[in-house]
């Protein structure tokens, strides 16, 4: 699979950081709508949400197009304070009119049994991309990543047997390292697949783990492993004190 080096943008301030995520954001959105009328985009939770506010204030936004999915999502009540939409919804979409009925979460119904959740949104990105049959894979427009200390992104986390998962476009994990223990994930089969992948990481917390993840790749953490296929690009938006002992070469922002 040929992949495009990760272009790598760093900002002096989260402020910053965050106005040009919101500037990509609404670019994607344009060029999306403009070719085929909707946006596809999949959020994850942690750290993620709260960068998103700035896209509030934009214009030129055409929220009713946009189908949100979940790169990651707990197997925990929608409302549950472990939940990825709950943290999705009081930090972005209360702000936001994103109809109700284009943000597809977990079945709530199914938090029982881990393989029929998973399946069930499985089914729900059949949908979305047409017959998992004709459309191999699905290529969302825009996939918005964290990344945990550890390297784990979405909920693939180091070491694990889903790193390896081929087929399904959406797995479940019962041992999460970091709790709570059972999630929904994508697999690399749908992120490898965007058109566009970015990576929000900010704070010196993340600077030995944003170090070996871009300097070594060969390490083969989870976030390493993110290499979407070409014509798919990768992007890293970080900040100057996550990215202070990085380096691979930063590239300025540009739109
Ligand atoms: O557990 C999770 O963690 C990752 C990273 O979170 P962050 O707070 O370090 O940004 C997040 O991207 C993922 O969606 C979440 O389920």
């Amino acid at each position: 699979m040929v992949a495009a080096a990760p272009v790598v943008c760093s900002f002096p301030t989260a402020s910053k950081l965050t106005e040009a995520l919101a500037d990509f954001v609404v670019k994607a959105q344009k060029e999306a709508i403009e070719k085929k009328g909707k946006f596809t985009l999949a959020l994850s939770g942690g750290s993620l949400p709260q960068q998103l506010s700035p896209l509030a204030k934009r214009s030129g936004v055409k929220w009713d197009k946009w189908q949100v999915f979940y790169a990651d999502e707990r197997a925990v009540p929608l409302d549950d304070p472990d939940s990825n939409h709950l943290l999705c919804t009081n930090e972005f979409y209360s702000k936001v009119p994103i109809p109700k009925e284009n943000i597809h979460t977990l079945d709530p119904a199914l938090l029982d049994d881990l393989e029929e959740l998973s399946d069930a949104y499985e089914k729900e990105l059949i949908h979305e991309f047409a017959q998992k049959d004709s459309a191999r894979f699905p290529v969302f427009d825009l996939i918005l990543l964290g990344m945990g200390p550890d390297g784990h992104t979405a909920s693939l986390f180091p070491g694990h047997e889903l790193l390896s998962e081929e087929d399904r476009w959406v797995a479940y994990i019962e041992d999460s390292p970091k709790p709570p223990p059972k999630r929904i994930t994508f697999t690399y089969p749908v992120i490898n697949h965007a058109a566009r992948v970015a990576f929000v990481v900010a704070g010196e917390s993340k600077q030995d783990i944003l170090k070996t993840v871009l300097d070594k790749p060969e390490e083969g953490l989870p976030a390493s492993r993110v290499r979407p296929a070409a014509p798919g690009q990768l992007y890293w938006f970080v900040d100057d004190a996550a990215a202070a002992k990085v380096n691979y070469p930063k590239t300025p922002f540009k739109l």
